[in-house]
């Protein structure tokens, strides 16, 4: 556990099920050790400037999550005039073709730039569900 909490509040019984309250969520001494074990201390070194501040990092950050926030608006954009075509000429929103052929596209190139597969099925999965809802929406309309 790395998560930088100042706390952690377990409770812990001998025997759990014997407890008086909060059986539920008391842990076995043996569990405790093995939670306690897993904790991460960290000492931020105080003092020490670093060469690269965090908060020139998350600058950084911050600035490309804009980025990558325009981008996925004006995907959206473009999926919705598609779903506008689709509707005046009669064409299915879901075409799996399209999709599957984006799918190996985006995880050939991710994986060029070290992004896993996992994360690059689930962005794209995410990305295009939202685009076939607004295309439904549309079609609804
Ligand atoms: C945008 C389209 O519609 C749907 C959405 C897609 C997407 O967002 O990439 C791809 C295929 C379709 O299921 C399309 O047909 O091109």
């Amino acid at each position: 556990m790395d998560l930088g909490f100042d706390g952690l509040l377990v409770e812990s019984h001998r025997c759990p099920t014997k407890a008086w309250s909060d059986a539920k969520q008391q842990v076995t001494p043996s569990e405790l050790k093995e939670i306690t074990d897993k904790i991460v201390l960290r000492e931020p070194k105080i003092g020490e400037k670093p060469r690269v501040t965090l908060d020139e990092l998350r600058q950084k950050i911050d600035k490309l999550d804009d980025a990558v926030l325009s981008t996925l608006q004006k995907r959206m954009e473009i999926s919705e005039a598609i779903g506008t075509y689709k509707k005046e000429n009669n064409i299915t929103i879901l075409q799996t073709r399209r999709y599957d052929e984006i799918m190996n596209n985006r995880k050939e190139r991710g994986a060029k730039l070290g992004l896993s597969d996992e994360f690059l099925t689930k962005l794209f999965e995410s990305i295009h569900e939202e685009s076939v809802t607004r295309q439904n929406k549309i079609m609804n309309q």
